[in-house]
């Protein structure tokens, strides 16, 4: 599978959004930060300004809701345009019937770890998603410091997807750049989030690139993806 590229939007221009995603034209997905306060000390934006960004841009939106009660909330992101909705296991009621709603909806399926959540427990629900994100720092903030002990567990999940055969998307955020980009690959990731090393670049659609190519050699050489015939874009 090829590798993705995503630009968060946390680290953009929030006055000039519709600009700042022409700004990053070729990557795979904007991603979209939603943080409530409560859930994570920080707040940003909600349906009205994804509603109005996928009216403002063809480039997909990838909603990560870092929220209280994604079980009532997401469903409206997946009507509000997004493509893909990603929502808190340790916010959800109920993982799987939220996880059957997005799909139900028309969009991708979605869950994410923070950093001390263990994979395990969520063993049999992988089947129920469309992507599975592994939070590399701890969620709330962009511009934070990238946390190596989050690699066993990038791969331990790659195992579990090819232990079920599954087409699952594994997605990294938080500190993703040019020095950690490669370590993620390598243990398993196949799509990654940047906010600041993108948004914080002189050229942003360049930064893109770069990442891109980064992740495709590293990918390349990685031994999960020669196991399971992955291949670089
Ligand atoms: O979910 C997030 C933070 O909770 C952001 O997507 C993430 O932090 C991106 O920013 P950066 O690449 O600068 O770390
Ligand atoms: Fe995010």
């Amino acid at each position: 599978m090829a590798v993705q590229i995503n630009p968060s939007i946390l680290s953009a221009d929030f006055a000039r959004l519709a600009e700042e995603a022409k700004a990053v034209q070729g990557a795979d997905w904007l991603h979209v930060d939603v943080m409530d306060n409560h859930f994570v000390p920080n707040l940003t934006l909600g349906v009205p300004v994804v509603e109005s960004l996928a009216r403002a841009t063809d480039t997909p939106l990838d909603c990560h809701l870092m929220i209280e009660d994604p079980d009532r909330w997401a469903p409206q992101y997946v009507e509000a345009g997004a493509s893909s909705v990603t929502f808190h296991v340790e916010a959800a009621a109920a993982p799987v019937r939220l996880a059957r709603e997005i799909r139900a909806k028309g969009a991708r399926a979605s869950m994410a770890l923070k950093p001390a959540t263990p994979i395990e427990p969520f063993e049999d629900l992988l089947p129920e998603l469309d992507m599975l994100l592994i939070m590399t720092v701890e969620p709330g903030f962009g511009g934070q410091a990238f946390l190596d002990i989050m690699l066993p567990k990038i791969r331990r999940t790659r195992e579990l997807i090819g232990k079920h055969g599954l087409q699952l998307w594994l997605q990294v955020d938080g500190g993703v750049s040019a020095s950690t980009i490669e370590r993620c690959a390598d243990a398993g990731a196949d799509v990654f989030v940047a906010g600041s090393a993108v948004y914080g670049a002189q050229d942003p659609a360049e930064a893109v690139r770069a990442l891109r190519a980064q992740a495709a050699t590293a990918t390349a050489k990685a031994s999960w993806a020669c196991d399971h015939g992955a291949t670089a874009k």
